[in-house]
C-alpha cells in the first residue's frame, strides 16, 4: 500500500496531513509517532479509506482506493484495524466465534469459516476453546486478543493499529507487544503501530517515522530514529519518554 503524497486540509486552513509519502508492505513494521494532534488518527482515518485526502492517493498494489463502499471489500481484506480499545469493540452478548465471524462474512470470505476462526484463535495464543466462550466472560487481556484475531482472521497482510496499547496495564502492554511482535516477525504481518509510546515502538517496530504538523519529519530504523534523534519534535518526544520526564 502506498499513501501517495497524501494531505488533507483542515476547514480553518491548516493541514492535518501535509505531503505524506509512506510505503507499507507485509514486510513493514512501523512505528508512527508524533505529539497529540500531529495527524496520527487522520492518517489512518485516510489509509483506512474512511476519509478521502484533499490531495495525493492511496495506492494497493497501484491501483487507487475505490470511492464506493462496495469497492472497498478487497482493500479490507488485505487492511484491518485494530482500535484503541480493542477489547471494548466486542459485544459483550455474542461468542467468541460469532465476533470473529462477523467480518469474514461482511467481507464475503469464501474460505471455511471455521477454519478461519481455529487459524486466527492460534495466531494469537487462544486455545478453539475460546470460539464458544461469550466476550464477556474473557479476561481484558483474552479480549484484546480476540480482537487482534478478528482483525487478522481476514486472512489481512497488513494491520493498523491505533494506539492499542495505552488502555492496558504495564504487563498487558508488554504481552501484546510481544504478541504483535511475533505476529509480524512469525506469520509475515505488516504493521502500522500508531503510538505516543516510543518504549512501544522500540520493542515491536523495526522502523519509526516521526508526524509533526501532519508532516513526516523523520522516518528511517528504529534505533536511528530514537537513538539519534535529528528533528526536534523527535528529540522532544524522546525527552518525554525519559524515566521521570512529565507527560
Ligand atoms: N473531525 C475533525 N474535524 C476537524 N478537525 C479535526 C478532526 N479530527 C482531527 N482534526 C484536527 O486534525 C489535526 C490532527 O488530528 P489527529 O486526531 O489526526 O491527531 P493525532 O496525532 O491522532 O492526535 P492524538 O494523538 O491526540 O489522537 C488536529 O489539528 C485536529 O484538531
Amino acid at each position: 500500500m502506498h499513501a501517495q503524497r497524501v494531505s488533507v486540509r483542515l476547514a480553518d486552513g491548516t493541514d492535518a496531513l501535509a505531503d505524506v509519502d509512506l510505503r507499507l508492505t507485509s514486510a513493514t513494521s512501523l512505528g508512527l509517532v508524533g505529539r497529540s494532534g500531529a495527524g496520527k488518527s487522520t492518517l489512518a482515518r485516510v489509509l483506512l479509506g474512511l476519509q478521502r485526502p484533499t490531495s495525493g492517493e492511496v495506492l494497493l498494489d497501484g491501483a487507487a482506493l475505490p470511492r464506493r463502499r462496495a469497492g472497498l471489500r478487497r482493500f479490507r481484506r488485505c487492511l484491518q484495524y485494530v482500535p484503541q480499545d480493542p477489547a471494548g469493540s466486542l459485544d459483550p452478548r455474542r461468542d467468541v466465534a460469532a465476533c470473529l465471524t462477523e467480518p469474514l462474512r461482511s467481507l464475503a470470505i469464501d474460505d471455511d469459516h471455521d477454519s478461519c476462526v481455529e487459524r486466527a484463535l492460534d495466531a494469537v495464543g487462544l486455545d478453539t476453546t475460546f470460539a464458544r466462550r461469550r466476550c464477556s466472560s474473557l479476561s481484558g487481556g483474552q479480549a484484546q486478543r480476540v480482537a487482534i484475531a478478528r482483525a487478522i482472521g481476514t486472512g489481512a497482510t497488513l494491520l493498523v493499529a491505533d494506539e492499542p496499547l495505552s488502555s492496558v496495564d504495564v504487563g498487558l502492554r508488554r504481552d501484546l507487544a510481544a504478541l504483535l511482535q511475533h505476529l509480524h516477525v512469525d506469520h509475515g504481518l505488516g504493521l502500522l503501530l500508531i503510538t505516543h509510546d516510543l518504549h512501544a515502538v522500540a520493542s515491536v517496530c523495526s522502523t519509526a517515522a516521526v508526524l509533526h504538523d501532519g508532516r513526516v519529519v523523520e522516518h528511517g530504523s528504529t534505533a536511528q530514529v530514537l537513538d539519534a534523534p535529528t528533528h526536534p519534535a523527535t528529540r522532544a518526544l524522546v525527552d518525554a519518554s525519559r524515566p521521570g520526564a512529565l507527560g
